[in-house]
């Protein structure tokens, strides 16, 4: 990716090359806010909000608040499919998606009363011949590239499938981000993802230990590294981030404090200001101060954030 500076007014970067995000279970979040959730009983929401939603369409969301362009590639399916087409549309969301013949996009349940509860659905199968048509879209990416791989695998696909991209894209210069967890993140580590961004509970599950100080979470991040991340991000919620970058630093950033209104793809968010932060000059503290504005602009947002309320975080950190 090269960025020549413009001087224009609008935009003061331009981007030669391309973003793409990939989600293969995409979903409609429908998110309810409850003064308080009793499980067992009739439950009734004051304010209810159907989102776009799927880890990499959030991460193409905030991208293009942002002004970075970008493609969502992934798969949809039926009637909820549509829908979840239709309202990228209206926020002018750049998308490649495959439509699977059978099934639909899962809809997504995210409750948010004292305590955020969701049920994010199964989603529809994914045949091998949809795979195929996934990779030949990946195979035209160019060097300097940028890939996300974010979000859960259907059970329909091969758990291995983010390691199978990556080493199809391997002789290829992509920078590649992966937000993951679990197996599907440990096995992509060998191929050296430019980005991984677990938070503080997933990489303690990774080890399995509880991360209780900043020191253990450095000392695990960095095992991450030693496996072959390029640069971890370390999401905690209210409490900010840390990074290790593939220079050998360590930087940590505080939240800014607001009222959370629903943190659902904050998290991509953050991955997404990060991405952007770090396109205009590959500066790790400018990413970081992008990736926390975004994060944290979301979660005091019903959804994605806007370009105005990252820009007003931003002014804060
Ligand atoms: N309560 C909060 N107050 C301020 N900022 C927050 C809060 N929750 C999340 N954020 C912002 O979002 C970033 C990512 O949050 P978090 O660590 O919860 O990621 P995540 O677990 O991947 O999120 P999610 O799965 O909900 O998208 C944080 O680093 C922070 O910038
Ligand atoms: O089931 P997955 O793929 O792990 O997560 C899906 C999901 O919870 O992630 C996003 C928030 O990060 C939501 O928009 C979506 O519903």
């Amino acid at each position: 990716m090269s960025i020549i500076p413009l001087r224009g007014k609008q935009k003061y970067w331009r981007q030669n090359n391309m973003i793409y995000t990939v989600t293969f279970n995409p979903a409609l979040d429908y998110v309810m806010l409850l003064n308080k959730f009793e499980s067992g009983g009739v439950n009734r929401s004051k304010e209810e909000f159907l989102n776009p939603g799927g880890k990499g369409i959030n991460v193409s969301m905030m991208l293009t608040e942002l002004e970075v362009d970008n493609t969502a590639l992934g798969y949809v399916a039926g009637f909820t499919g549509e829908e979840l087409v239709n309202k990228l549309k209206k926020r002018n969301i750049k998308t490649d998606f495959i439509t699977l013949k059978e099934g639909n996009t899962r809809i997504n349940v995210k409750v948010k009363a004292d305590i955020e509860s969701e049920i994010n659905a199964g989603g529809p199968d994914i045949t091998n011949e949809d795979i195929n048509l996934l990779m030949s879209k990946l195979d035209k990416l160019s060097d300097e590239d940028i890939l996300v791989l974010a979000g859960s695998i259907p059970s329909s696909v091969d758990n291995d499938i983010y390691e199978q991209i990556m080493k199809r894209l391997n002789d290829k210069k992509v920078n590649i981000a992966v937000d993951a967890t679990n197996e599907l993140l440990l096995n992509v580590l060998k191929y050296s993802p430019f980005l991984i961004k677990p938070n503080h509970h997933e990489l303690g599950e990774l080890f399995d230990v509880s991360l209780k100080t900043e020191e253990d979470i450095i000392t695990y991040a960095k095992k991450l590294q030693e496996m072959g991340a390029r640069n971890i991000l370390v999401s905690m919620a209210g409490d900010g981030a840390i990074l290790l970058t593939e220079n050998g630093e360590i930087l940590k950033s505080n939240s800014p404090k607001g009222k959370v209104i629903n943190s659902v793809g904050a998290g991509d968010s953050m991955v997404a200001g990060f991405l952007a932060g770090y396109l205009k000059n590959k500066d790790y503290t400018e990413a970081l101060k992008l990736g926390i504005a975004s994060g944290s602009a979301s979660a005091f947002s019903e959804g994605i954030a806007t370009k105005k309320d990252v820009d007003t975080l931003l002014k804060q950190l």
